[in-house]
């Protein structure tokens, strides 16, 4: 059986080496999905020091893990799109645009909800 052919465990390993592969793509090539993973760094760190209410925790996980994941999804759609024309297109501006305006939606979104996070902890700080 090849390896397109596999199935159970052997094929679940290979599906994540592969996703694997494309995180590390995305992180190691787009300066935006680096500033994402910094600014998740500083997130994670500021709710470890400040008193945060654990109950935030998950909340914080899942917007950053999903500002990750998005970031990610838009790398792909920028790769199909160089993929189909190199050339200027108003079809792939618009495709390019509207998957950077996703991110852009999620982010706003994960700051606003950031602030009611941090709000209260911060001002207990002082
Ligand atoms: N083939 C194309 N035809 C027309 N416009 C394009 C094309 N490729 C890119 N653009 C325009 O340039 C912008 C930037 O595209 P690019 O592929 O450089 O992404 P980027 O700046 O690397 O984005 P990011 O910062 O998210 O990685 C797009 O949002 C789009 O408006």
């Amino acid at each position: 059986m090849d390896a397109k052919g596999q199935r159970g465990l052997g094929r679940l390993l290979r599906s994540f080496r592969f996703a694997a592969r494309g995180f590390l793509h995305t992180a190691g090539t787009e300066q935006n999905m680096q500033l994402h993973l910094a600014a998740g760094g500083i997130v994670f760190a500021a709710a470890w020091y400040l008193p945060v209410d654990p109950a935030h925790i998950p909340l914080l996980i899942f917007l950053v893990g999903g500002m990750l994941a998005l970031e990610t999804m838009n790398t792909a759609i920028e790769r199909t799109v160089d993929l189909i024309t190199e050339d200027y297109h108003p079809l792939a501006k618009t495709a390019k645009d509207i998957a950077a305006a996703a991110v852009l939606i999620y982010a706003v979104t994960a700051a606003v909800v950031g602030v009611w996070v941090f709000y209260e902890p911060i001002l207990q700080m002082f």
